[in-house]
């Protein structure tokens, strides 16, 4: 079972690079912190979000590793994110707003890169398991979905690429369809944004989310 039970609520952005994600982030925790003036906005990433989590970023975007050494990597940075940052935040009652948190894990190592989903499963438990036997979650995940090419475009006018951003179109179209495929099976947590749209399209779509905090 997955849950966030804590008075806070959190909410992370996905998509595969060069979706749009952090076009947008910035704006709407702005938007969040108008609409909800008396709570606290925690705006964060992964891998990162805390000094350990920044220094794996590093390592994790640029260094070539073995497949399971990514995925502990990810998760270890993941477990320090939730300890140091997210929980505490969650239990004060505040929003978090995470760019990235372990659907990525899922579409980057699971699908794109062939890791189990029974490794991956047994990571997300000891990362993110609760005593009572739940996993935290996020409550809302907003997945920017948009075709590999598309992404690859946008990405490539901007920025020199890093050790993902590196990967082939099919890489981008396994790691897309995984997050689709974890979407469709949790259709309550997800709100999926077509970022092929423009931006203004989007962010009318995001302005227009009911969140029930
Ligand atoms: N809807 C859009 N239409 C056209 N271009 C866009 C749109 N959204 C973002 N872009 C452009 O695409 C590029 C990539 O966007 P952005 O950096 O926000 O992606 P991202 O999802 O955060 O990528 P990453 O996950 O790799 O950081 C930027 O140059 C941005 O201006
Ligand atoms: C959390 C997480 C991330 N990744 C990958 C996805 C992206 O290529 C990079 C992060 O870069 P961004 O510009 O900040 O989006 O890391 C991953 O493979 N697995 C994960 O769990």
């Amino acid at each position: 079972m997955t849950t966030n039970s804590n008075p806070g609520y959190f909410i992370s952005f996905e998509g595969i690079d060069g979706a749009g994600k952090s076009t947008h982030i910035d704006a709407f925790a702005k938007l969040i912190k108008e609409r909800f003036p008396n709570r606290e906005v925690v705006l964060t990433r992964e891998p990162g979000g805390t000094a350990l989590g920044e220094q794996l970023r590093q390592l994790l975007l640029n260094a070539p590793m073995n497949l399971e050494t990514e995925a502990l990597l990810m998760f270890a940075a993941r477990r320090e994110h939730l300890i140091q940052i997210i929980e505490p935040a969650l239990l004060a009652g505040k929003i978090v707003i995470s760019d990235r948190f372990t659907d990525a894990s899922f579409a980057y190592q699971g699908g794109g890169r062939g890791l189990s989903l029974d490794k991956l499963n047994t990571l997300e438990k000891w990362v993110q398991g609760k005593s009572d036997q739940t996993i935290l979650q996020p409550n809302l995940t907003i997945l920017f979905d948009l075709p590999g090419s598309v992404a690859e475009a946008r990405r490539s006018k901007v920025r020199a690429p890093d050790k993902f951003e590196k990967m082939d179109l099919d890489f981008f179209e396994r790691v897309r369809q995984e997050y689709l495929r974890r979407a469709k099976n949790d259709m309550k947590r997800f709100h999926i944004v077509d970022a092929t749209q423009t931006q203004e399209v989007i962010w009318r779509d995001l302005e227009l989310l009911k969140l029930p905090i």
